[in-house]
């Protein structure tokens, strides 16, 4: 396709070696997931040209990158540490990019202002980076790499090094970045599934420098084929519209949860729940309590996971095809066996409600 980016890469790095191929649709967002040493670094540095490969087509939207120097590609990059340079302030940090594409001091610091405005640091413009947070420093990054109008943007784990109280609302302004993207690309290699569901349109699972595993983010990690992706995914997600206390799903059930702070009523969602926050009970047991989210299911199959047995379910409606992590003694207590009706019960303070990017339609990667 020319739209886009269409990437055939191959690499080798001493006895490790990166082969991979893949298609990412103008304007949508894939995650690269992977665990340490799979090559999501070295797939990155392919492509903003940092490293280069023994072999590459790289083509953006049509234009070929293999072979050209980074600055001549026309790519944003940020990483987990936004490199800003020390002794400049945040707005000239910001319009550099602009400055070194060729703009003039006076549209480089108005397109700096604008961007500064987007991620919401507009205030900090004259602080030197060292007076910022991790979380203020990594929107002054994105909006740096902004700036510079990429047609590609890349980002490297751009929310691992900030402490959980900073990541919420840094990952709420990146999703409204690239739900605003227009004919941009995205490639963002993350460890998270979070980041992955809550960024990207579709994900990337790299083992051993190969793809094991592509296709809507959803999909993939709601029916994990390789072991690296059920561990990483081994999260229940509910998909639906937001609401204040929840989610409604398709079928129009409401799933009670805690919204994230940047989750709005209204827009797309996703409940997300760890399978050991599911209760399993006989099918005619009554369990009120505390807030919970109750429905009947059928087991579609038991599989030892560690110490625990994860359920799976099937049948109608929101609830099939979640996970329960049980003990083998409450599986052997319960008679439960592939076909048994079952009900299960997730308490609302352990199931968090996150907004979902909205895929564009007819996003798809191809084979
Ligand atoms: N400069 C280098 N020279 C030789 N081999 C390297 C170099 N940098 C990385 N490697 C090797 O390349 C492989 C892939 O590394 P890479 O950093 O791309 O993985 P990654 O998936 O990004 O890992 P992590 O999640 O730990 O960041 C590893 O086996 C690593 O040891």
């Amino acid at each position: 396709m020319s739209e886009g980016l269409h990437a055939e890469i191959e690499l080798s790095r001493g006895s490790f070696d990166l082969r991979v191929a893949f298609d990412v649709e103008a304007g949508t967002v894939l995650a690269v997931l992977g665990p340490n040493g799979s090559g999501k670094s070295s797939l990155l540095g392919c492509l903003s040209g940092l490293l280069s490969p023994d072999l590459a087509t790289i083509t953006l939207d049509g234009r070929a990158l293999h072979g050209l120097p980074p600055h001549a590609r026309a790519v944003g990059l940020l990483s987990q540490d936004p490199l800003l340079f020390p002794h400049l302030s945040v707005l000239d940090n910001v319009a550099f990019s602009p400055r070194s594409k060729g703009a003039g001091r006076a549209r480089a610091r108005e397109i700096a202002e604008h961007w500064l405005e987007q991620v919401g640091v507009a205030e900090f413009a004259e602080r030197k980076p060292a007076q910022l947070s991790g979380g203020q420093a990594q929107r002054v990054g994105l909006a740096r790499a902004l700036a510079g109008d990429p047609d590609l943007l890349l980002l490297d784990e751009p929310l691992a090094a900030l402490d959980v109280d900073a990541t919420p609302a840094v990952r709420g302004v990146l999703r409204r970045m690239l739900d605003q993207a227009g004919t941009r690309t995205t490639v963002l290699v993350t460890h998270d599934p979070l980041d992955a569901l809550t960024l990207a349109d579709q994900v990337l699972v790299l083992a051993d420098g190969r793809a094991v595993e592509r296709g809507p983010v959803r999909t993939v990690l709601a029916a994990p084929r390789t072991a690296f992706t059920a561990r990483i995914a081994g999260l229940n997600l509910v998909a639906g519209t937001a609401t204040t206390d929840g989610l409604r799903t398709e079928d129009g059930t409401v799933v009670a949860g805690i919204p994230a702070p940047d989750t709005e009523p209204g827009k797309p969602a996703v409940a997300v729940f760890a399978p050991s926050a599911v209760s399993v009970y006989p099918a005619e047991e009554d369990h009120a309590g505390s807030p919970r989210n109750t429905a009947t299911v059928v087991v579609a199959g038991l599989e030892p996971q560690g110490a625990v047995i994860r359920l799976r379910t099937t049948g109608q409606g929101w609830a099939a095809g979640l996970s329960a992590d049980l003990t083998p003694a409450a599986v052997a207590d319960l008679r439960l066996e592939p076909g048994a009706t079952v009900s299960l019960s997730i308490k609302a303070t352990t199931v968090t409600i996150h907004p979902a990017h909205a895929a564009p339609i007819g996003s798809g990667l191809n084979p």
